[in-house]
């Protein structure tokens, strides 16, 4: 059987790297593979474990089928390498870091895939972009204002969206997000 495709989602500040970090080695321990994604960022600025291209070669990797999905957003572009394909006919999960405006193209792609909402109350969300320093006061403004962009949607289609709090302590955030892929794959007993 094929792996699953967790598509972790979330505004930006929400915690998505800070998660997928401290989730690593018990992600692992359930055979779950977290991907690099390929992005047009300098490598000062990667703030995450990812690889940084220059336009030119993102273009390049994309024209050469490298990317299982891609997305442009905050002015960057975003990558996410085939190999997953691989690792998921392995039978392994993968957990990949999404976009919340790409998750309907990725749907088309991966109709099975399992996405999962990050939220983080509203004032913890600008005081965290502040306090993490990555980006210009105009970037982090740009980076709110797309929230508005996204409604808090249930469900998209007939596949239903999994909502995650990461308001509080990352420890309990990383619990939740094994309970669920641990619930989510226990098939239906009833
Ligand atoms: N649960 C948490 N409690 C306190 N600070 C957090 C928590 N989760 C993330 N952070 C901090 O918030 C900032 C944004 O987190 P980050 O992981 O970069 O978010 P994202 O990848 O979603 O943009 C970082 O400075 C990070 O250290
Ligand atoms: O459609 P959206 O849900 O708004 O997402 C747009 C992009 O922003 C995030 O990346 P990135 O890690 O560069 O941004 P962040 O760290 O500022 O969240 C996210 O992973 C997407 O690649």
């Amino acid at each position: 059987m094929d792996g699953r495709l967790i598509y972790l989602m979330g505004p930006s500040g929400s915690g998505k790297d800070s998660l997928i970090e401290a989730a690593r080695a018990p992600l692992q321990a359930i055979n779950c593979e977290v991907v690099r994604r390929v992005i047009t960022r300098s490598a000062e600025s990667l703030g995450e474990d990812a690889i940084g291209v220059s336009r030119e070669e993102f273009a390049r990797r994309k024209e050469e089928g490298d990317f299982a999905l891609c997305w442009h957003a905050n002015g960057l572009d975003y990558g996410i390498p085939v190999v997953i394909d691989q690792w998921l006919k392995e039978g392994r999960d993968v957990l990949i870091n999404g976009s919340r405006g790409h998750l309907a193209q990725a749907l088309r792609r991966y109709p099975a895939l399992m996405p999962i909402l990050l939220t983080v109350k509203e004032d913890v969300l600008r005081e965290r972009l502040l306090r993490r320093g990555r980006e210009s006061r105009v970037e982090i403004e740009a980076r709110l204002r797309r929230n508005e962009l996204f409604t808090a949607e249930a469900s998209v289609g007939e596949t239903p969206i999994h909502r995650l709090d990461n308001s509080g302590e990352l420890s309990a955030t990383v619990a939740n997000l094994l309970k669920l892929l641990q619930v989510s794959a226990t098939p239906d007993q009833t």
